[in-house]
């Protein structure tokens, strides 16, 4: 029997992931996805166009670079909606306003102009009864050392050159927002507790309590 049947996980669901840069989204998406044969909603690093400009200049390109991941991750939503779901998304719609556009915005690197036009269009867009939450965040935490190992390890030179500050602040605004993420269901998962990047068995119990979670009688789906 696939994993998928043995733990009752519904062909239709959608399971987000998120986390700070580096952490090791992608690469669960990827486990997660190969497991359950889902989809996945990768984030496009290679062909963003400002990703690069961004880390040279923050208060330059950092409204750009909002608008531009806004639209992808809309664009992305609507695929999943067409699909009728069965999606592993790699990275959810909602740090992108709870941490990266707000933490510009409050170290000076965005306008409040900029962040005011950015948060009025991100309401619009994503607070609103037609847009559908997913089934689960897979949150994923662990230390800022390790954290900082794996971005090096990964090894793109525009994360790499940023200074260490910039990764701590994240990893802090991080583990205040997840205390107070309430849209959907919650997976905390310790990096150090599975190893997503050895065998299927590394795997199993994380799709175990997926369906822990997704099958919990009591659970309505936020709209
Ligand atoms: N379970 C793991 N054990 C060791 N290294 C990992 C693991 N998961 C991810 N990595 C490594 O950490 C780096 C960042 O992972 P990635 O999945 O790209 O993170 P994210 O998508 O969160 O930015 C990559 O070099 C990846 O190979
Ligand atoms: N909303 C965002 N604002 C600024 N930077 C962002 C945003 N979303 C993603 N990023 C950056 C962070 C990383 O450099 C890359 C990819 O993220 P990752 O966590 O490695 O998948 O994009």
């Amino acid at each position: 029997m696939n994993l998928k049947n043995k733990y009752n996980i519904p062909n239709n669901a959608v399971i987000t992931i998120a986390g700070t840069v580096g952490v090791g989204k992608s690469t669960l998406t990827n486990a997660l996805s190969g497991a359950l044969e889902f989809r996945t909603s990768l984030e496009k690093v290679d062909t963003n166009p400002y990703l690069d400009k961004f880390y040279q200049e923050f208060s330059r390109w950092s409204f750009h670079l909002q608008i531009y991941f806004l639209a992808e991750r809309f664009k992305e939503q609507k695929r999943i909606f067409e699909y009728g779901g069965g999606f592993i998304q790699d990275r959810s719609i909602y740090e992108d306003t709870g941490i990266f556009a707000k933490m510009h915005y409050e170290k000076g690197t965005m306008s409040e102009i900029d962040y005011e036009t950015y948060t009025s269009l991100f309401e619009a867009m994503v607070m609103t009864p037609y847009f559908p939450h997913p089934d689960l965040l897979i949150y994923l935490e662990g230390s800022l050392e390790d954290i900082l190992l794996r971005i090096e390890k990964r090894g793109r030179s525009m994360e790499k050159q940023t200074p260490i500050d910039y990764w701590k602040e994240m990893h802090t605004r991080y583990e205040k927002w997840i205390d107070s993420f309430s849209a959907c269901p919650v997976l905390r998962l310790n990096i150090n507790e599975y190893d997503a990047m050895a065998d299927g068995n590394s795997i199993e119990p994380i799709i175990e309590k997926i369906g822990r979670i997704l099958n919990q009688r009591n659970y309505v789906k936020k709209t």
